[in-house]
């Protein structure tokens, strides 16, 4: 009831009125708390137990005592983890937030660091260890998405929530990758096993200067106050899955990380045990340039042995996905199974296509299609069970990112997502993603069932479609070829792009890259065993390959213009139909490549490149040079044999240009 002042009358009864069943104002129920600090506490509720061991046979008591061992467990793992290997043991690592010290122990989460009373060890030796020792480090233990916005928002320069609910974020001086810093140990094995040399990714560095970098990073990350840490998986055919840790300083490569890899149940993170492979990632941190080998702050180290990566002065995310890529095509060859640098999708009577490509040529936004499902859009392993995606998210680029193209990915940009280097409003956060003026590179990294039509578990069966997409700047390409198995190699031996460097001042030449396999910067052994299997595979099952230029038609970059995304996906449709395979073919000059002459949908003209160009002479000699360029790179592969079948060596070395 109001008084005439309008403010609401001070109740002065003890006892709640109730009249005539209306329920006044001052009727709620009073908070269940006695102090400040504890209404807090009352806002989080303890998270539901993890799942119960399968067996049964736990009383609620032998339940309690067995999480509290399983904690113990994980802490002395992460412990091992951070060791220093010179003062061998573990740093006193504790869960949770060093900011809320306290509230732990009042919620009743086990707090107790590990070995905590035995600072006066009788063995321990007289002179003390090191400062570094007395601390603890606290640990971030996967962390939920909104755990960890709270930190990067709190701690994180840089971090903000957009208009959509994405966590924006800057990766710092570095928005790319630095291929020409990831070192690989060269020990006995790694000597024999893998490919140095020329045009290898591998760069070479020995195992003591691995281990200082190491201990640099482990000084480095215990050195915080805080830590954090994932453990997940690789690979979603459950045969081959690989356990990863990922140690790292910062809330945003942690989301970024649970976002990409495959996130464990509580049951499986119970049982999780020992990584397979561990990522120490000191990004902030630079590598010390005295350390031999070192030619730059930034260090991307690998070292198979001892299943380890280090990351030193670099904190693109990206380099921990793709350095573990990189393992990948190291350790599943070995069981011969097929690594691959392609996006992957299933229509829905099953048919499965790969789509291959180097950086920008549509592997994520040709994969992410509304009318089938998405396996995967950029790591994929394919085994006698079929093909299976290695990872648990996307990673999209976002410059020029348009809801209508790509609704989809569009769509995906929501709360959990990473957005990186995007530029958006300061007032109501809405990002534009026309704006490079952090990077042109900008990015985002969300889980794979963010897209609708994602195809869990993450897996299929053969491929039907071996798709190899190139973004030829030169124009010159055909937009769709279809081709035959030597041709197939052919192109993915030499796995050409050719992108414009700067966009921003001017016309520039595009720049031709071939890299082998498609993803040259993350294989490990050399290209023909991934080219071997390939064959093997697509003749044993019966996939055909085909050539898409999602690159430039009408003439080349500065003449002619991109070929517009709704036209490659009426190619691509084609393709996934079987429209394609049935369709009238006519034989190029130069490349010999089989063009259809017509596709529903698709403009017929622009299916020979040579009718989009005004200027023809201009059109024949850029097409003589780019086929010169083609037959100089391969140069370096015509010495090898691939596979058993010699004469499918000799195919493939015809298979190339002819002029
Ligand atoms: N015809 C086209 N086909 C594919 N992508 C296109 C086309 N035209 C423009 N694009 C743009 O090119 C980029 C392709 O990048 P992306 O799919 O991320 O490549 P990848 O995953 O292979 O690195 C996207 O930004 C996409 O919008
Ligand atoms: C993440 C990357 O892959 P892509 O550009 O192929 O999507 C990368 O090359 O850093
Ligand atoms: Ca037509
Ligand atoms: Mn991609």
């Amino acid at each position: 009831m109001a008084t005439p002042n309008g403010l609401a009358r001070i109740e002065t009864h003890g006892k709640k009125k109730h009249e005539n069943g209306v329920c006044h104002d001052d009727s709620a129920t009073p908070v269940r708390a006695q102090t400040i600090d504890e209404l807090h506490s009352l806002q989080r509720k303890r998270s539901a137990p993890t799942t119960p061991i399968k067996d049964g046979a736990a009383t609620p008591f032998a339940a309690a005592l067995s999480e509290e061992e399983r904690h113990r467990q994980q802490l002395q793992s992460i412990s091992a983890s951070l060791a220093s290997l010179t003062r061998e043991t573990g740093p006193k690592v504790v869960k949770g937030d060093p900011a809320r010290k306290g509230e732990a122990a009042a919620k009743g989460a086990p707090a107790t660091p590990q070995k905590h009373h035995q600072h006066h060890h009788p063995a321990a030796p007289t002179i003390a260890v090191s400062d570094s020792s007395l601390k603890f480090t606290h640990v971030l233990y996967n962390l939920s998405p909104a755990e960890l916005y709270e930190q990067a928002i709190k701690y994180e320069k840089g971090s903000f929530i957009t208009s959509t609910g994405a966590l924006a974020t800057l990766s710092g001086a570095k928005t790319g990758r630095s291929p020409r810093d990831k070192r690989v140990v060269k020990d006995e094995a790694a000597a024999q096993e893998l490919w140095w040399g020329k045009g290898s990714p591998n760069i070479e560095m020995d195992e003591h200067t691995f281990l200082t970098n190491r201990e640099r990073a482990v000084d480095y990350l215990n050195s915080l106050d805080k830590v954090f840490v994932n453990d997940q998986f690789l690979n979603w055919d459950p045969e081959n899955r690989i356990k990863v840790r990922i140690i790292s300083a910062r809330a945003y490569h942690s989301l970024f990380m649970h976002n990409m890899c495959i996130r464990p149940t509580d049951e499986e993170l119970e049982s999780f045990g020992t990584p397979d492979f561990t990522i120490y990632n000191a990004g902030q941190f630079p590598c010390n340039r005295y350390t031999h080998y070192m030619t730059s702050s930034t260090s991307v180290d690998i070292n198979l042995a001892r299943r380890e990566m280090v990351i030193l002065g670099t904190q693109y995310a990206g380099e921990m996905k793709k350095g573990l890529f990189g393992v990948m095509h190291y350790l599943m060859p070995k069981r011969g199974i097929l690594s691959l640098h392609s996006g992957c999708n299933m229509g829905k009577d099953g048919d499965v296509a790969l789509f291959f490509g180097l950086s920008g040529t549509g592997k994520t936004t040709l994969s992410t299609d509304h009318n089938r499902l998405l396996i995967g859009d950029d790591e994929h392993c394919w085994s006698d069970n079929g093909v299976s995606n290695i990872e648990g998210g996307c990673y999209a680029k976002c410059i020029d990112l348009s809801q209508e193209k790509e609704p989809d990915i569009w769509n995906a940009i929501k709360f959990g997502t990473v957005l990186e280097n995007v530029v958006f409003d300061e007032h109501t956060r809405e990002v534009d993603y026309t704006d490079k003026s952090v990077t042109e590179n900008t990015r985002a990294a969300y889980p794979i069932e963010y897209i609708p039509n994602a195809k869990i578990p993450c897996v299929g069966p053969h491929p039907k479609n071996v798709i190899l997409l190139a973004c030829d700047a030169f124009g010159v390409l055909p937009p769709v070829s279809k081709l035959n198995l030597a041709q197939t190699m052919y192109h993915f031996i030499s796995g050409y792009t050719a992108l414009v460097a700067g966009t921003e001042d001017g016309i520039k030449e595009p720049q031709a890259t071939f890299s082998a396999c498609f993803g040259a910067a993350f294989i490990m052994l050399h290209p023909t065993k991934y080219a071997a299997m390939l064959a093997e595979k697509m003749q044993k099952y019966g996939a055909t390959g085909w050539l898409v230029n999602t690159g430039w038609s009408g003439g080349r970059y500065g003449v002619g213009k991109r070929i517009r995304l709704p036209y490659t996906r009426k190619i691509i449709d084609a393709i996934h139909s079987g429209e394609l395979l049935t369709a009238n073919y006519k034989k190029t000059d130069v490349f010999g490549l089989e063009i259809p002459t017509d596709i529903d949908g698709v403009p017929s003209e622009i299916l020979d490149p040579i009718n989009t160009w005004t200027d023809k002479a201009a059109y024949k000699e850029t097409l003589l040079r780019l086929a010169g360029l083609f037959k100089k790179n391969f140069e370096v592969f015509a010495s090898y044999k691939i596979g058993d079948d010699s004469s499918l060596t000799d195919e493939i070395l015809a298979a190339g240009p002819n002029f």
